[in-house]
């Protein structure tokens, strides 16, 4: 993640921007189209496709070097893209100015510059750089860091200092929230109260979210729509409930062959596959067994993948235009048969 100096001084009053052609209750806060990033040779994103709507908890889930803080840091302006577009707040990070700047909260995950500073004098000077800023103290009680307001910086625990983190990317109440990873290093009560911290963000107020995560369970908790990022594509997109529906689409029946072999299908029609080999085995299925795969199948599944591009079997895009969005969602009809 980014190391950062000062967020910028000359903020614009926080006025909400309108993407290009949308507008109601889908604005959409985050426009993003086959987004491509080489590092050198090193091809990391291969085209991707986004949009995060207003007010949304949005999870970027995938598995270390999957992409996910390349993705963000193009979006909040830190990186420049080797193709592809781009719209936050309907600007172009890219050429991000102060104003916009103003309108976009990051966390920052270094402050090495601020270890003597106390808590609370940090925040009270940050809050300097925006024109509308959150009350210092209500903004220490909301991340739960009143005790430590006189504590200095570099005292805190990991896990303070997130909430630390959090609470300087919000003092200039931003209209787009982004959390690389927010709770690694967490413990469950932390992680518990981070994420009813995020939820209030984004239900009351408004604030739309995009975080990243290794962690499915946090994924599915907080937000309203996961994408999957696996090796810089993303192969599935939706609610957490349209994810595991797709991921139950497909049974999966294993048993064994009269000739001793291991033998495993998918198919959307499990009693159909059992009565055929029922009938071509004339007698009892050996150690026949039929399941609904998990969400959490599913994404070790595609995370296990070596090649990034094989049968997941629900993938999708991330635009939000439906679960079924995307090459081979919802394709019940597809069987897949192996030793
Ligand atoms: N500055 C860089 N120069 C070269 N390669 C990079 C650079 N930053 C990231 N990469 C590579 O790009 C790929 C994606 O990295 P990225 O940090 O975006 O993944 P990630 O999903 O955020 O991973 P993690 O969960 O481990 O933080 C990785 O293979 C990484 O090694």
């Amino acid at each position: 993640m980014t190391t950062t100096e000062h967020p910028t001084t000359t903020a614009a009053a926080s006025t909400p921007g309108a993407a290009p052609g949308s507008g109601g209750a889908r604005e959409g806060v985050v426009q993003v189209r086959d987004l491509r990033m080489s590092y050198g040779g090193a091809t990391v994103l291969h085209g991707i496709d986004l949009e995060i709507h207003r007010g949304e908890i949005f999870a970027l889930l995938g598995p270390n070097g999957a992409g996910k803080t390349t993705t963000v840091e193009i979006l909040e302006g830190f990186r420049q893209r080797s193709a592809g577009e781009v719209r936050v707040l309907g600007t172009d990070p890219a050429r991000g100015d102060d104003a916009w700047r103003g309108r976009v909260g990051l966390v920052l995950q270094y402050w090495r510059d601020h270890r003597r500073w106390q808590v609370a004098e940090l925040l009270a000077h940050f809050a300097t750089y925006y024109p509308h800023p959150r009350d210092p103290s209500e903004l220490l009680a909301l991340v739960g860091l009143t005790k430590q307001a006189g504590r200095q910086v570099g005292q805190l625990s990991g896990g303070q200092r997130r909430r630390l983190d959090v609470a300087l990317a919000i003092v200039g109440r931003p209209e787009i929230l982004f959390l690389d990873e927010p709770t690694t290093g967490f413990d469950p009560e932390a992680r518990r109260d981070f994420h009813d911290l995020v939820e209030r963000l984004a239900r009351d107020e408004g604030v739309t979210i995009l975080l990243t995560t290794h962690d499915l369970a946090e994924a599915e908790r907080l937000a309203d729509r996961i994408a999957m990022l696996v090796n810089g594509r993303i192969r599935i997109c939706g609610t957490p409930a349209e994810l595991a529906r797709r991921a139950a689409a497909q049974a999966e029946v294993r048993w064994t062959a009269p000739d001793g072999t291991a033998r495993q299908e998918r198919t959307a029609d499990p009693s159909q596959l059992v009565w055929e080999l029922h009938q071509e085995t004339g007698g009892p299925i050996a150690d026949l067994e039929v399941r609904r795969p998990t969400l959490e199948d599913t994404y070790l599944h595609m995370v296990h993948q070596d090649d990034g591009h094989g049968d997941g079997g629900i993938a999708g895009d991330g635009t939000g235009a439906g679960a079924g969005a995307g090459s081979g969602a919802d394709a019940p009809e597809g069987k897949e048969r192996a030793a």
